[in-house]
């Protein structure tokens, strides 16, 4: 049985980006990472633009101009200012040329077809600079920016439609077991609903991975074995859960042998999650998860979520880990490092009740896990511990 720190180290090392590339529309590019720089088309603002509601100025010495016209958000129009005349401007709208700075409409004075401004102003005041964002033929943005929400608005108002990013992984769930039945049906004695391929579908989709396929496979060796061999073909990483463990039914372990599934690791001293295997065939990444459901998940945020991170190069792989106040005594049964359910607000921490394996509960109201290192043996109220922070 190997460490947690072992077990990272050795995902980090396997796991590499997958450099593809992929296009996509502006609207659906959130959340990936651009795959080459991206030089702006046009300048941005395309025009001197008014930053204010107000007055553009032909400026001269006096406080006193000449009003002449109006230009709206939207106008061509382009009126000729003399010095010491002045145009009703709006915000948005295009300065004209002979206009050489905005005074914004509570420092005025509308006296019949004249206004009186409050003070005087300098060239440029209140007008954004053509280009003064980004000017055409400049880099927008490097290869490699993820395309958050600001983003994605800043490249539509360079009115760029497609993107070239980096493709993300098409990833496969692969639910395990006898037991397993979809919610359709009534709950027969000794059945229970699988739940763990949506658990799983929900974690993906909160992290922006969409290209997800949902497979089940009865405890059948042959049956196991052809599944996955399918499956692990057709995918850059493959999450399986259940039978990984040592009962007579449990056929993964078996299965990826037979499969010439390279092992990078196989258990790892940790709870939960004890039986996690990890393994690659030629690119293809390969989780077996443990089929508790809240061990499943917690190796989905310990170990899954990095090698997502390194599948799509980015570099700060591990999910944030911060110190804070324990508000809870614990005591830690087992000298196994535990990753343990808890609830995170403002610099403390709540560990939860029930942090069992087989517990969802405790995990459906969590948003943290403690960390409990092997050494310690009792949490005290208090105490600070190491919480990793969940994208919940
Ligand atoms: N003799 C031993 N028994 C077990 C050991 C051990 O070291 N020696 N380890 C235990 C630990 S720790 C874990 S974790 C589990 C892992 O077992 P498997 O990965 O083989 O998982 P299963 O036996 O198939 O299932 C465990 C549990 O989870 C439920 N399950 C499975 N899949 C789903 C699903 N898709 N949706 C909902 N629930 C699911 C399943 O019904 C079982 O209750 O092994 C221990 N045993
Ligand atoms: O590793 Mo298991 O997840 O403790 O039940």
């Amino acid at each position: 049985m190997i460490s947690i720190d072992t077990a990272i180290q050795l995902l980090k090392n396997s796991v590499k980006p997958l450099l593809l590339k992929t296009t996509k529309t502006i609207e659906k590019a959130g959340g990936y990472f651009l795959y080459e720089d991206l030089y702006s088309p046009i300048n941005m603002p395309p025009f001197r633009q008014s930053a204010m509601d107000g007055y553009a100025l032909c400026l001269h010495d006096d406080l006193t101009y000449n009003l002449i016209d109006e230009v709206k958000a939207g106008d061509a129009h382009q009126p000729i200012l003399k010095k010491g005349e002045a145009v009703r401007i709006f915000t948005g709208a295009a300065v004209p040329n002979t206009a050489d700075a905005v005074m914004m409409q509570e420092k005025v004075k509308v006296v019949d077809n004249k206004i009186v401004i409050e003070h005087r102003i300098n060239k440029e005041h209140n007008i954004r600079p053509l280009g003064e964002q980004v000017k055409t033929g400049d880099l927008a943005l490097k290869k490699g920016t993820k395309l958050t929400p600001a983003a994605i608005g800043y490249l539509s108002s360079l009115g760029i439609k497609n993107v070239s990013v980096f493709k993300k992984p098409s990833i496969a769930i692969i639910a395990t077991g006898n037991e397993l039945i979809e919610a359709v049906q009534d709950l027969p004695f000794g059945k229970i609903y699988e739940s763990n391929s949506k658990m799983l579908l929900a974690a993906l989709y909160s992290l922006k991975f969409y290209d997800v396929n949902i497979h089940k496979v009865a405890d059948d060796y042959e049956k196991t074995v052809t599944k996955l061999n399918t499956v692990i073909n057709d995918h850059d990483l493959v999450l399986i859960t259940g039978g990984i463990s040592v009962g007579d039914y449990d056929f993964v372990g078996k299965a990826l042998k037979k499969l010439q599934v390279k092992e990078i690791f196989y258990k790892v001293n940790q709870k939960p999650g004890k039986p996690l295997f990890f393994g690659k065939k030629e690119d293809t990444s390969i989780f077996a998860l443990p089929g508790n459901p809240a061990a499943a998940l917690t190796c989905f945020y310990v170990y899954v979520f990095i090698a997502l991170q390194n599948m799509m190069n980015r570099d700060a792989a591990e999910l944030p880990r911060i110190k804070a106040k324990s508000i809870s005594d614990f005591n830690k049964k087992g000298d196994r490092p535990q990753f343990l359910k808890a609830v995170y607000n403002d610099g403390k921490v709540e560990i939860l009740e029930g942090q069992s394996s087989a517990m969802q509960h405790t995990f459906a109201v969590s948003n943290a896990l403690v960390f409990a290192s092997e050494e310690v043996t009792k949490i005290n109220m208090n105490d600070t511990v190491e919480t990793i922070l969940l994208p919940v």
